[in-house]
């Protein structure tokens, strides 16, 4: 597609690549890659507008932003196919996380490309405010000689107050220390230790810190705890010489407190690279903080470096193509980090349990149709053997409450993933507890085993108790027991189980009526109560009475079965003799 300022135009790519929209500027290198990848780019030249956002995004499986893009709730309403918002930077405050999340998509940023470039900002900022460079250079440029006008101070044996000691923060700190300055910081989560490593001092609150500095920077996200946290009351008790920096977000200081702080004289100047609106609305209190004489303002120009730019476009793009690929993330905002090999290594489990949770829902719950009678009823994962070793479970957990949901929800649970599951289980009323039995337990024949165990609620210890066990071998997934049938059969395909009485004729009558309706028997396997596999039968042939079994007690017949099996066809099946109840399951 050509670059436009506005909209994106049809991509030529054939309707399976994956698309990806760049509504803002972003460097070539990152985008090579995902071209490079065999991914369709959308990259504008200018950022959309929020209608134009909504009207394009549903085409695109990948959105990548910096910080002009606001990417809200409606946004993400209408993005039908998005799996993936990437951040090209740290902050994510232009972005509706907890939409996102709701709806699936996964959140990444660059949580450090553009660090250095923004504490070396910060520093630019410093300097420039303490020596008025930026009224030097705009006196110059009009022909003006001010040297009178414009005598600075120094910066080193002064100090630097830091609010927020994270990435950017410690690393002004270390600059500035470099600078000769005294550097005191508040942040609730810094630790003395890393304090005094960097050579710095702790103070428990602004209220210790301010009266103290002679120059201030903020380093904190913007979160409702961090709006308006320098305000009028905490600027009136700085010194008035003071000078304060802004290279974190607008609105972690108050704008209206700070014009009136700079126009009273209540500190000297400030340095500002971020704004409440950016670029600032005209006559705003954000455009007049812009243009005070007392103020260097920036465009927003922290991360705007070369090196920085490259950085983060190569970190998101990386992941992007990570995440269309059906990988993992190295820097979700809103998903657990999990090793790509440990990922690797659990994905024959996240298939054993999704179809685990699935055959559940359709052979216990009601399935298909009848409204999925899961609530009232309390879950146990239990992870054995090799299983019970790995910790973050959370891939597979997910996986059981997509599979749980599949066969009740109208997306067939495909939009159940690892951001979501948590959120999702809620909603649907799911209790599910994770056990890791490293050694022995109910299950020790294979090396690592699920057992899915159903409860009910209300009803103490065993009682009413459900039960569905699988393995697996190599790559391959098994079922091993439902309930209290042994059993081994892939759960795959359409199958039906018929639970019926263990007696001579029974698979003969079950194949005729399948013979009369066309439908072709796959596997079959009679599962007893007993002794586990009590006949196995393999076939690709018409239906045909095998006759086998044994004459007492109970047992579950399970087939593949290809062709269609209308509720007439189920109708019979359950009207067979001997048969005690049918379910057909789709996996
Ligand atoms: N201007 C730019 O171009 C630019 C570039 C990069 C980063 N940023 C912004 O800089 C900010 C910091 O980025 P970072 O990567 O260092 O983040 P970070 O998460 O590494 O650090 C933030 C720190 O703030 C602290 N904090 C949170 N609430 C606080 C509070 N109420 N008081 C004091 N400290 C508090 C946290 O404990 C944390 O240590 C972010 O807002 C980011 O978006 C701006
Ligand atoms: O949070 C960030 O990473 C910075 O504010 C950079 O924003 P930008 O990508 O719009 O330059």
């Amino acid at each position: 597609m050509s670059p436009s300022a506005t909209s994106p135009s049809p991509s030529p790519a054939s309707p399976s690549t994956p698309r990806i929209l760049v509504p803002e500027k972003l460097s070539p290198e990152g985008l090579s890659l995902l071209r490079g990848a065999g991914f369709s780019v959308d990259n504008l030249t200018s950022p959309l507008s929020n209608e134009d956002l909504i009207r394009s995004i549903a085409e695109y499986d990948a959105l990548i932003v910096r910080s002009e893009t606001k990417v809200t709730a409606s946004v993400l309403a209408a993005a039908s196919q998005l799996r993936v918002v990437a951040r090209a930077g740290v902050g994510v405050d232009n972005i509706d996380v907890d939409a996102a999340t709701r709806q699936g998509i996964v959140v990444v940023n660059s949580p450090s490309g553009n660090i250095l470039a923004a504490a070396e900002h910060t520093i630019a900022l410093l300097l420039a405010v303490a020596r008025n460079v930026g009224r030097a250079d705009a006196g110059m440029k009009a022909g003006k000689w001010e040297r009178g006008k414009l005598v600075g101070v120094e910066v080193g044996r002064k100090v630097l107050g830091v609010v927020g000691f994270g990435k950017v923060g410690m690393k002004v700190a270390r600059m500035a220390v470099g600078l000769g300055m005294r550097v005191v910081v508040f942040d609730p989560y810094a630790s003395e230790e890393v304090a005094q490593r960097e050579g710095v001092e702790l103070r428990d609150g602004l209220p210790a810190l301010l009266p103290e500095v002679d120059f201030l920077t903020v380093h904190t996200p913007l979160l409702a705890s961090t709006l308006n946290l320098l305000g009028e009351k905490e600027l009136r008790s700085m010194k008035k010489t003071a000078r304060v920096l802004n290279v974190a977000r607008g609105g972690v200081y108050n704008e209206e407190a700070l014009l009136k702080a700079l126009d009273e004289g209540w500190i000297a100047g400030a340095g500002l690279d971020v704004f409440t609106s950016e670029p600032p609305a005209e006559g705003s209190v954000a455009a007049r903080l812009a243009a005070h004489p007392k103020v260097v303002s920036t465009p927003h120009l922290g991360a705007s470096t070369v090196e920085a730019q490259e950085n983060v476009s190569m970190d998101v793009c990386t992941q992007v193509v990570e995440i269309l690929r059906g990988g993992l993330p190295t820097a979700a905002v809103n998903a657990p980090l999990i090793l790509p090999e440990e990922y690797k290594r659990l994905q024959p489990f996240v298939r054993l349990i999704e179809r685990m949770g699935s055959l559940y829902t359709q052979h216990f719950a009601g399935g298909h149709g009848r409204g999925g009678m899961l609530g009232g009823r309390r879950f146990e994962l239990v992870y054995h053997g090799e299983l019970a070793g790995i910790s973050n479970t959370r891939p597979l957990y997910a996986a059981l409450v997509k599979g749980l949901v599949s066969s009740i929800s109208e997306g067939g649970g495909r939009d159940v993933n690892i951001v979501n599951a948590t959120l999702i289980a809620k909603e649907r009323g799911l209790a599910i507890d994770e056990k890791h039995v490293r050694n022995g337990g109910a299950v020790p024949t294979y090396a690592s085993a699920v057992t899915l165990r159903s409860l009910r609620t209300d009803e103490a210890v065993q009682a009413g108790e459900q039960v569905i066990e699988g393995y697996v071998s190599g790559r391959a997934i098994f079922i091993s027991k439902l309930d209290r049938f042994t059993a081994n059969f892939h759960p795959e395909g359409t199958l039906l189980i018929l639970h019926n009485y263990d007696e001579p004729g029974k698979i003969g009558n079950v194949g005729m009526v399948l013979g009369k309706h066309g439908i072709n028997i796959t596997f079959m396997q009679v599962a007893s109560l007993e002794n586990g596999l009590t006949a196995t039968a393999t076939a690709t042939t018409q239906a045909a009475g095998t006759g086998n079994g044994h004459a007492e007690k109970e047992a579950l017949m399970i087939l593949g079965v290809a062709g269609e099996v209308t509720d007439d066809v189920l109708g019979e099946l359950g009207q067979s003799e001997g048969i005690l109840d049918v379910s057909l399951l789709r996996l």
